[in-house]
């Protein structure tokens, strides 16, 4: 049976609440999980401390989670629980003190930082809650600047795709600040989805705007996973957002502390307040 948080305590994870042929294999029990389940991202074991000493911040904790591709999971958690230094050290922007991130059968948490960077360019797609374009640059230009640094042609096909799916088709030749916020962040979806990446990171990428156009941005991001075959992982602060996503992932104290299968908001928002009376 499907149990929500205690009062006052933490949620406790459960049978429903963990599906264990999407958690594998150090939050699932061993063995449950199918060993052949593709991955787009698995930390195994991923700890990071900052500081050193009596001062030391452990912002994960031996964190193991597998993030399987094709799929969208959203990542929540009290302030300070570790979501961001998650979401960095999964895309190799930080590296962990301890443990692996794997990037498909790549091992991220060794690389140099040259190929690193390269990798990131080729593999992975973000998109934040800032949108991060270059100003001065054409929507189009901001849509392929990531094969452009790399001197690749952009694929036409897809790239006549993406711009129809994100509704970008008559705005090409305008810039940024022509745009809307919700334009801005279709540009950005847009740009994250050039390269066909494993993975695309989205760190609150409905912080910046209104409830409606939100809506929008998630059931575009959404689509990417269902029609484009794309895997999305997202932080928020949302439960609405995050109830887009097919699990979601719950942090508490740089540790794993619950997760969810096909979350509703409301399950998700009781979820979140368990845990901020449990953290206060
Ligand atoms: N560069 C850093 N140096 C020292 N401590 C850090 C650093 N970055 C993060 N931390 C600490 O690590 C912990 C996790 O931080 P993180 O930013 O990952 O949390 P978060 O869940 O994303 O928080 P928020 O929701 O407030 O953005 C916090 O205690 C934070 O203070």
């Amino acid at each position: 049976m499907e149990q929500g948080p205690q009062e006052g305590a933490p949620p406790t994870r459960t049978d429903r609440e963990t599906d264990v042929s999407l958690w594998t294999p150090a939050v699932a029990a061993p063995g449950v999980a199918p060993r052949d389940a593709q991955h787009a991202v698995r930390l195994h074991e991923v700890t990071k401390r900052y500081g050193q000493g009596p001062r030391t911040v452990v912002a994960l904790d031996r964190i193991s989670v597998d993030l399987p591709a094709g799929t969208f999971t959203a990542v929540m958690g009290p302030s300070g629980s570790g979501k961001s230094t998650f979401l960095h050290c999964a895309a190799g922007l930080d590296r962990p003190t301890s443990g692996s991130v794997m990037l498909g059968a790549t091992e991220l948490s060794r690389m140099k930082e040259a190929p690193l960077t390269r990798l990131r360019r080729r593999r992975m797609g973000f998109v934040f809650q800032a949108f991060n374009l270059v100003p001065s640059l054409t929507v189009e230009q901001n849509i392929v600047l990531p094969l452009r640094l790399e001197r690749r042609t952009p694929d036409q096909a897809w790239f006549q795709q993406i711009v129809a799916r994100m509704g970008l088709s008559e705005r090409l030749h305008h810039v940024p600040a022509e745009l809307s916020g919700g334009q801005q962040q279709r540009v950005a979806i847009a740009r994250a989805l050039v390269t066909r990446p494993d993975v695309i990171f989205a760190d609150e990428p409905t912080g910046a705007l209104d409830p409606a156009t939100a809506h929008d941005i998630l059931v575009l991001l959404r689509q990417a996973v269902t029609d484009m075959h794309q895997t999305v992982v997202m932080v928020t602060h949302d439960p609405v957002a995050a109830a887009h996503a097919d699990s979601v992932v719950f942090l508490a104290d740089g540790s794993i502390v619950s997760t969810l299968t096909s979350p509703t908001a409301d399950r998700v928002a009781a979820i979140m307040t368990g845990l901020r009376r449990a953290a206060a």
